[in-house]
């Protein structure tokens, strides 16, 4: 494949993130795209939409023990209330972004020191600081309450990074400083720990193990599609507001999937409260629901949703993953 041919994927990174691991697992092919690491979620769909040399970005959007990645669900929120276009007589937000599939990754925490060291070394530490991902520690708060519970003569201190590769870095970068008896520790993935080359003390450390985390492939809208294995049903995602102080606003646009015998799989939502707004306390919602049912009339489905929307916003209509099913 000539150079000018291959496209450019950012994601959440350093290398080692879940989120590297999921945009491996969506360009799997080495001759085509070339994967750049971004230092934030938000890094990744700023560059999306400015640089004309990043074709896709992959950013995490829920787990399955606790829930929403808030940055990005905030991150759609702020983009449907930002393209607003007021001259527009339409209620429908086209943002210059697009959601084209979505990648399921299983999530098996380890924790990582820089040099050798078992577990049983860890009560000879004063503070043990532990640097991971703010979405790491709903996940692994059972797991750090026993740890404390086991050492209780130490102090666990939980320090956020920006990815859970960065956490390992930090580690790496931090020397463990004996004198003052304070321990550097990061919670990251098996896949960070190698590739850094740093050790795992113990591996499967999840409140709860089977626990995944969806992630969200975007393109900008305005390109082609990439050629996709396509199979399965295909699933929707959209977000609305609703008229205020309006009984049964909301009601009113649920009962149109009714209507429609369109099947829901998610409603989720995160408040909005900009300057121009007076009023605090609005709702941003965010809808998934399937699209397998071939007689609908989709323009007619549309145009009904809408009606009895404030703005609404329809993000992409990509395959179910079949990892969903695992
Ligand atoms: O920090 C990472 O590795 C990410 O990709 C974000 C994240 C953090 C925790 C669980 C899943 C994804």
């Amino acid at each position: 494949m000539t150079e000018s041919r291959r496209k450019n994927v950012i994601y959440l990174g350093p290398q080692g993130t879940y989120t590297h691991q999921a945009a491996l697992q969506q360009f799997d092919d080495h001759d085509q795209f070339d994967l750049i690491p971004a230092k934030s979620i938000p890094e990744c769909l700023d560059e999306l939409e400015n640089n004309p040399c990043i074709h896709y970005a992959v950013i995490p959007l829920e787990n399955s023990t606790n829930g929403q990645v808030v940055f990005s669900y905030d991150l759609l929120r702020d983009r449907m209330l930002k393209s607003l276009n007021p001259d527009t007589s339409s209620n429908r937000v086209i943002p210059p972004l697009q959601i084209i599939a979505e990648q399921y990754v299983s999530i098996e925490h380890c924790l990582i020191s820089r040099e050798h060291l078992t577990m049983s070394e860890l009560g000879k530490y004063k503070i043990i600081r532990v640097y991971s991902h703010p979405q790491v520690w709903g996940q692994v708060n059972q797991y750090l309450k026993e740890l404390q519970q086991e050492y209780p003569n130490t102090t666990f201190e939980k320090l956020d990074t920006s990815s859970t590769s960065e956490a390992v870095i930090k580690v790496m970068d931090s020397k463990t400083n004996e004198h003052e008896n304070v321990l550097n520790l990061a919670i990251a993935s098996e896949f960070a720990a190698k590739l850094n080359k740093v050790n795992v003390l113990q591996r499967g450390i999840n409140d709860q193990l089977g626990n995944t985390t969806r992630f969200m492939v975007f393109k900008k809208r305005k390109e082609q599609s990439p050629a996709m294995k396509c199979a399965g049903s295909k699933v929707n995602l959209l977000t609305f507001t609703t008229k205020q102080d309006d009984p049964g606003a909301l009601v009113d646009v649920l009962t149109v999937l009714k209507d429609y015998s369109v099947n829901m799989c998610s409603i989720n939502t995160r408040p909005f409260n900009t300057v121009t707004l007076e009023r605090k306390w609005q709702y941003v919602f965010f809808l998934e629901y399937y699209e397998n049912n071939e007689n609908i009339d989709w323009t007619k489905f549309y145009q009904q949703f809408g009606s009895y929307c404030l703005e609404w916003c329809l993000w992409g209509t990509f395959y179910r993953d079949p990892r969903y099913y695992n």
